[in-house]
């Protein structure tokens, strides 16, 4: 069965457009972080970005066939300050990465990609009644966004999601796990980052985002990366050949920041 979109040469970033017009819209994400048109905005010191995440919840992970998605029940969580003026719950957050090391992250630094890129996807719940009807509102959805880079050692966090994905390694498995996740070691330690507005990186590609972009990457072992790329884009019973339908990357490359305002908050 085809899939309508995904990453492939047939079905990959470049035909999207021709399904989801949005794709085509001049407030897409991601982009290229051309670190010399960012301006400083006393603003985003002023008012601290800050969140607040529960430190041991019940969780589902899931293959989407097109990666993995935990699915957070937010009712206990909250972002606020920096860009956004509401506060906003945290609904689900995922991961994107490339075939090699050396590609992977969707938003690029000066042209530098990263090996992958974690993405924390918040809901505006001040302003609007569910995530679905956020997700249609310019300023509905928040998204941190982590870049990820090789490091000599396991990600000890991640490795509480990682030791879940050979249960779901085909499309449509799903695990419900309750355990211990610190999202503090899933964000840098600094608060830097770089933010401008944008759009989900996946069809629809609706522009609902408020991307916060931290300039610290945390580190992932290659083992761990290796795992990711376990994952099969297609379901149990899509009879194909065993390395067939691994999802090997799932990242869209940088689209233009036109007339955009990048704006960034610490050196
Ligand atoms: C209607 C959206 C379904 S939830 C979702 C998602 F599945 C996703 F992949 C991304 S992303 O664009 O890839 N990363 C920011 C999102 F932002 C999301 F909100
Ligand atoms: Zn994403």
């Amino acid at each position: 069965m085809s899939l309508d979109w995904g990453y492939t040469d047939d079905n990959g970033p470049s035909t999207w457009a021709e399904k989801y017009p949005l794709a085509a819209g001049a407030r897409q994400s991601p982009v290229d972080i051309d670190t010399s048109k960012a301006t400083s905005d006393n603003s985003l010191v002023d008012r601290e970005i800050d969140w607040s995440y529960p430190s041991n919840c019940s969780y589902r992970i899931v293959n989407t066939g097109y990666g993995w998605r935990v699915d957070t029940y937010g009712d206990d969580t909250a972002l606020s300050g920096g860009p956004l003026s509401e506060v906003y719950k945290l609904e689900q957050f995922h991961c994107h990465w490339g075939a090699t090391n050396d590609e992977g992250s969707e938003h690029t630094v000066d042209g530098k990609s990263y090996a992958a890129e974690l993405h924390l996807v918040h809901w505006n719940s001040e302003k609007y009644s569910s995530f679905k009807e956020a997700a249609s509102q310019p300023d509905g959805l928040a998204v941190l966004g982590v870049f990820m880079e090789i490091g000599n050692a396991d990600n000890a966090e991640l490795e509480k999601i990682i030791s879940l994905i050979p249960k779901i390694i085909h499309k449509g498995q799903d695990s419900q796990a309750s355990f211990d996740l610190d999202f503090g070691s899933l964000l840098p330690e600094s608060k830097h980052y770089w933010t401008y507005l944008g759009s989900l990186t996946t069809p629809p590609c609706n522009e609902c985002v408020i991307w916060t972009v931290f300039k610290e990457p945390i580190t992932i072992s290659e083992r761990q990366l290796e795992v990711f790329r376990s994952l099969k884009s297609v379901g149990e019973e899509d009879a194909i050949e065993p390395e067939e339908g691994k999802l090997v990357k799932n990242y869209r490359p940088p689209l233009p920041l036109g007339n955009r305002v990048l704006r960034e908050c610490g050196p």
